[in-house]
């Protein structure tokens, strides 16, 4: 398979397991975002891929080739890293061009008409004679992008390179990321901390937490099923709701009994729960799958603690008894007439997950 693909990385810093025998693949024409918060080990593991570190084990293929012990310069990435990485005794040409020269085997006028060709694309005209020293930052980071633009890498890959940009310039990058990855379609690796710009970009998401990569899939695949409870409670806006369940078998029927109402058990979790043999369970609510209702019986009693409008939804959080509270997304007009303090009955209208309690684990077959 062409693209890239790491495969059980181990490494190491300190004492600090950074990256936990992590393993996955971006296939050719990809666009992957490892999605994680600050400290899981999402930098580690592209600093590994680009050969700024050395792995303690596991190896790293990039288009076919097993890269894992050839330094940073002969692996062919295309590299753009929130701290620029420029040069900051050359103008702006002399960075876009760096790579192809240094690479060797381009004629002067072939890199020439890339430079010119992709400080066009990013606005950088105007600029090119100008000192990196003398540009903000959001013109750094395209001039950093400019020459990942100008490579034919078989790779490339992006380390938070809007967080150090205002609102509209990461707009605007965002746009420009994308536009070079459709030009090249090579495997593109995103790391990020952010899962609005991992659902706008990626094809698929890895979750990372503590060095270990949870899930790979696509955003709705992390959304409707989360295959831990960290991924649930780190993924959605606002996440899955999470609650102490118990499941209970009656007249032959599986249900879990959870903040006082009776559930269905999906199908995908019967096959595991039997294997399993447990009864406490961890239940896993989208915010999505919650209605307000009547007074029917299988519903949960629930006292608004906070109402938070949004465009066209409502965000409400709720008591639901003890220390539990729930998040429910209502939709349309729905939240319009609802305030804190107002109790009201919650019907769960979407098929729940169910996770071990010991492992966090998904219980699916
Ligand atoms: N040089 C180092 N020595 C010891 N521990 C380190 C070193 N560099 C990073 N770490 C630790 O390794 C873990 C992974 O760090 P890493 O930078 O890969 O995480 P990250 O998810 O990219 O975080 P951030 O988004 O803040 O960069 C963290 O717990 C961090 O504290």
């Amino acid at each position: 398979m062409a693209g890239l693909r790491v495969d059980r990385l181990v490494k190491r810093l300190g004492n600090q397991l950074a990256v936990d025998d992590v393993t996955f693949e971006v296939a050719e024409g990809e666009f992957f975002v490892l999605l994680g918060s600050s400290g899981c080990g999402k930098t580690t593991t592209l600093r590994t891929i680009c050969g700024i570190e050395q792995p303690d084990s596991g190896r790293i293929v990039i288009a076919d080739r097993d890269v894992t012990a050839l330094p940073s310069r002969e692996r062919n990435l295309g590299m753009v890293f929130q701290e620029y990485g420029l040069y900051p005794s050359m103008d702006v040409l002399g960075n876009i061009a760096y790579g192809l020269q240094a690479r060797g085997g381009l004629p002067k006028s072939e890199i020439e008409r890339r430079v010119v060709e992709a400080a066009e694309k990013l606005g950088l005209t105007p600029l090119l004679r100008t000192s990196i020293v003398d540009l903000s930052g959001g013109e750094q980071q395209r001039v950093a992008l400019g020459r990942a633009m100008v490579k034919d890498a078989d790779a490339y890959l992006y380390d938070e390179p809007l967080s150090n940009l205002d609102p509209k310039l990461r707009h605007r990058m965002r746009r420009d990321i994308q536009d070079l990855h459709r030009a090249k379609q090579k495997a593109t690796l995103y790391v990020t901390h952010d899962q609005t710009e991992a659902f706008a970009l990626a094809d698929r998401i890895g979750v990372m937490a503590e060095g270990r990569l949870h899930q790979v899939g696509t955003a709705e695949d992390l959304i409707e099923s989360p295959a831990t409870t960290f991924v649930a409670s780190f993924v959605g806006t606002p996440p899955m709701n999470l609650l102490a369940g118990e499941l209970h078998n009656v007249d032959g029927e599986l249900g879990v009994q959870c903040a006082g109402v009776r559930l269905p058990v999906p199908p995908a979790a019967k096959v595991a729960i039997e294997d399993h043999g447990r009864t406490a369970v961890i239940v896993g609510i989208r915010p999505d799958g919650l209605t307000i209702t009547g007074t029917e019986a299988a519903t949960i009693s629930a006292t608004i603690a906070d109402v938070e409008p949004l465009i066209g939804q409502t965000i409400i959080r709720a008591r639901i008894g003890g220390d539990a509270t729930v998040s429910a997304l209502l939709d349309g007009d729905t939240g319009d007439h609802l305030s804190t303090g107002q109790v009201v009955r919650l019907g769960v209208s979407a098929e729940i997950s169910l996770f071990d309690p010991d492992t966090g684990s998904a219980l699916a077959s």
